[in-house]
């Protein structure tokens, strides 16, 4: 039996491998007709020599800020994006991680980690990045996480009239075309946006175990994408009938007349008139260089990369960077710096005794592939990730514990005591929203139920006056730590493709990896969600085709270590429970190759290991950071304008301060729609008349009548 059982995985094995060709020949072949329909429908689809609104990227960010824009039928839009279209079959879930280091993927790598990835080829981390309609969302794991309301309160600090609910909440639903468990729930959710989120259909036996155990340890579970944002969730996923969804498909499927989009064309400048105003760009099609004008706006949509790229090769950068490459600086600008990714580790850390049903001989059985052609269904719907948790480390429990008493009946004052918990901006506000009780009563009362939390803490400050500092009602604060919790690891496809995808030595594999093919292995990753280390993007030299140097700098800030330390500490304890162990959960105990002086399961072990073992969880973002006027390392303003320009705006992940609590798509989806809101809103008032009293009386921004 344990024979044939081999005998089929190497059949599997073998027939991946075939696999992993044939579709690496189907991208190219896609990728061909698309530029032979470009040069079929070239007399057909010329482009007009101006249009309204010049959207750079058909990715994440700007297939949205363009398909918003276009909503307003006077105005034209046109879309210029590197890659091609892409096929049906690039949209099967599962089939992600396999277009990874394709020709629709940017191939992007980083420079040599002085502190990080030393387990890897080079010391340097794999980034892909989409170069196809759809962006970076049409190669990922459609996770979809919002974030913190403290994440986005920190991105607009300066912003006096900020409020979560109706600059970020209100857009995050506007996108969002939820279709899951949640979508009778109307404050958090909606179901009218270009962003379809579903429940993840297809889960192994690891998910709701995983559940189970963070019950266990005192997790609530509940839906972090609603009122609470810290706690364990099933994954909530961009998969539509089956199929990976992205907005750009409402693009993709055919142009609007008043909206137009045009694949392989790549932008190699943005044009700007008195060094000011971004008036046209250059670019690249079918091997001809040509421009196009934009009367109104350009919306730079060409990711945490493409976008400083472009900046700089028009001009807009650091100057002493863009003398060294003779480039002539145009606008001084810090673009490229303030890089950040969350950063990650823990693969194949852990073995399980029993299998999950998605390893490559499940997957590749024909009842899988009938499963998805016939409903939509199984493995090949399978994101990667299937439960997601999002932790405070240093409050959790006891935030829980205050949650859990309100049930209790002598709580209910502290509760209507309370502020709402939706406009509070940080740890600050949270300590002077305190519940405040002032009478000898009120105090017999509470102090019984406060004294149950496992660390209340409470203040007297005179006898009658007594503070006591809990947590926010359903609002816990912003958490440091992610766990995605992925039931299988890089040793799962027997190293064929995920080993090369992300960069894996050929050390690393044999002595590490290799010896767990055909053994049960999940994931639990541990993500640094603020992570403190910054690094930068630079270019190589003027060229367009060139590599640009990408530097995250992981884990130069020890702070960053101290959380994934935390992290593995944490993971211990899910093994440690019940619903793992059914599963035969086990920690890896090998050492980790790099770190054999150390003794195993000791602090140090665990920052050698995540020094050896730094994965990237793909959500670089920063490199074009919004900030207000007097921040100095800003490259947009609030109003997503690059700064010293007129009608150069910015729409994807680079303008993020800093990185959301969670996994990011969902925050550049929302940054789209808030580019194409300002920008008609900037139009409005432009274009509006009214009455000289408005203006100087009412300090409205319109022309005089
Ligand atoms: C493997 C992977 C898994 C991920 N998983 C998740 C996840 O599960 N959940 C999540 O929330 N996030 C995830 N992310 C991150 C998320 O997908 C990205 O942060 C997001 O898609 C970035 O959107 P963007 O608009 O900034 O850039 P992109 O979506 O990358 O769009 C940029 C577009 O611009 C085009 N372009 C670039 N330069 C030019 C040029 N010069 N001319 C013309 N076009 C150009 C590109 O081809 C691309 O289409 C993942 C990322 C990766 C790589």
């Amino acid at each position: 039996m344990l024979y044939l059982g081999t005998v089929w995985f190497i059949i599997c094995i073998l027939i991946y491998s075939i696999g992993l060709y044939i579709f690496g020949g189907y991208i190219r072949v896609i990728e061909m007709l698309d530029i032979f329909n470009c040069f079929l429908c070239k007399e057909l689809n010329k482009l007009q020599p101006a249009y309204d609104y010049i959207v750079v990227g058909c990715g994440s960010g700007g297939s949205v800020a363009a398909l918003r824009l276009a909503t307003n039928k006077d105005m034209t839009v046109l879309v210029l994006e590197a890659g091609p279209r892409g096929g049906k079959l690039f949209d099967v879930p599962a089939f992600g991680p396999i277009l990874h280091m394709s020709t629709v993927d940017w191939q992007y790598r980083t420079v040599p980690q002085k502190y990080a990835s030393k387990g890897f080829l080079q010391h340097a981390s794999n980034w892909p990045m989409g170069r196809i309609v759809g962006g970076t969302g049409r190669i990922n794991n459609m996770m979809y996480l919002r974030g913190h309301p403290t994440d986005y309160y920190e991105w607009f600090q300066d912003d006096e009239e900020f409020n979560y609910v109706t600059h970020i909440l209100d857009f995050f639903k506007k996108s969002e075309d939820h279709r899951g468990s949640y979508k009778n729930d109307t404050r958090y959710h909606s179901t009218d946006g270009p962003l379809v989120v579903e429940d993840l259909s297809f889960v192994s036996k690891l998910a709701p175990a995983m559940l189970e155990a963070a019950k266990i340890l005192k997790y609530p579970i509940r839906d972090l994408n609603g009122e609470s944002h810290t706690g364990f969730m099933q994954a909530q996923v961009n998969i539509n009938f089956g199929d990976r969804w992205t907005p750009a498909y409402y693009l993709s499927q055919k142009n609007k007349p008043n909206l137009v989009l045009q694949t392989n064309t790549l932008v190699t400048k943005v044009l700007l008139k008195s060094n000011f105003e971004a008036y046209a760009v250059k670019y690249l099609h079918l091997g001809q260089t040509s421009f196009v004008r934009a009367r109104k706006g350009i919306i730079l949509s060409a990711g945490v990369i493409g976008t400083p790229k472009l900046l700089m090769l028009s001009g807009i950068g650091p100057r002493q960077h863009l003398d060294e490459i003779g480039i002539k600086t145009k606008i001084d600008l810090p673009v490229g710096n303030n890089l950040q990714d969350h950063v990650t580790t823990g693969l194949d850390l852990i073995t399980l005794n029993t299998s999950l049903g998605v390893d490559l001989k499940s997957v590749l059985s024909p009842l899988a592939v009938s499963k998805y052609f016939y409903n939509s269904s199984g493995p090949w719907t399978t994101a990667g990730c299937e439960v997601i948790g999002l932790i405070d480390t240093n409050s959790e429990t006891y935030c829980y514990d205050y949650l859990d008493s309100l049930k209790v009946a002598s709580m209910s004052r502290i509760k209507e005591n309370r502020q709402p918990p939706t406009d509070f901006k940080s740890d600050k506000e949270i300590k002077i929203k305190q519940s405040k009780v002032k009478s000898d009563d009120i105090l017999d009362r509470y102090l019984p139920a406060a004294q149950r939390f496992r660390s209340p803490k409470i203040v007297r400050n005179t006898k009658y006056d007594i503070t006591i500092e809990v947590c926010p009602v359903n609002a816990t604060r912003q958490p440091d730590l992610q766990f995605m919790v992925l039931p299988m690891g890089v040793s799962t496809d027997g190293g064929n493709h995920f080993r090369k995808a992300i960069g894996i030595s050929d050390d690393v594999w044999k002595s590490y990896f290799a010896p767990l093919v055909g053994t049960t292995v999940i994931s639990i990753l541990p993500i640094v969600l603020h992570p403190k280390s910054r690094g930068t993007v630079r270019l190589l030299d003027n060229n367009i085709f060139s590599q640009p140097l990408i530097d995250p700098n992981y884990l130069s800030d020890a702070y960053d270590v101290e959380v994934l330390l935390k992290g593995i500490d944490l993971i211990k304890k899910f093994i440690d429970t019940e619903p793992l162990q059914k599963l035969g959960a086990k920690l890896n105990d090998q050492k980790f190759p790099g770190c054999e002086r150390f003794v195993f399961d000791t602090p140090a072990y665990w920052e050698c290991y995540v020094r050896q073992l730094t994965v990237t969880s793909f959500h670089p973002g920063g490199t074009c950071k919004m900030g207000s006027p007097s921040d100095t390392s800003a490259v947009v303003d609030y109003n997503f304008q690059v700064r010293y320009t007129h009608k150069l705006f910015i729409a994807d992940a680079s303008i993020m301060p800093t990185l959301p609590s969670g996994n990011v798509n969902a925050a550049v989806v929302m940054i789209g729609e808030k580019v194409a809101a300002e920008i008609e809103n900037q139009l409005y008032l432009n274009t509006r008349a009214c009455h000289r009293r408005e203006i100087f009386v009412r300090r409205k921004r319109c022309k005089i009548k």
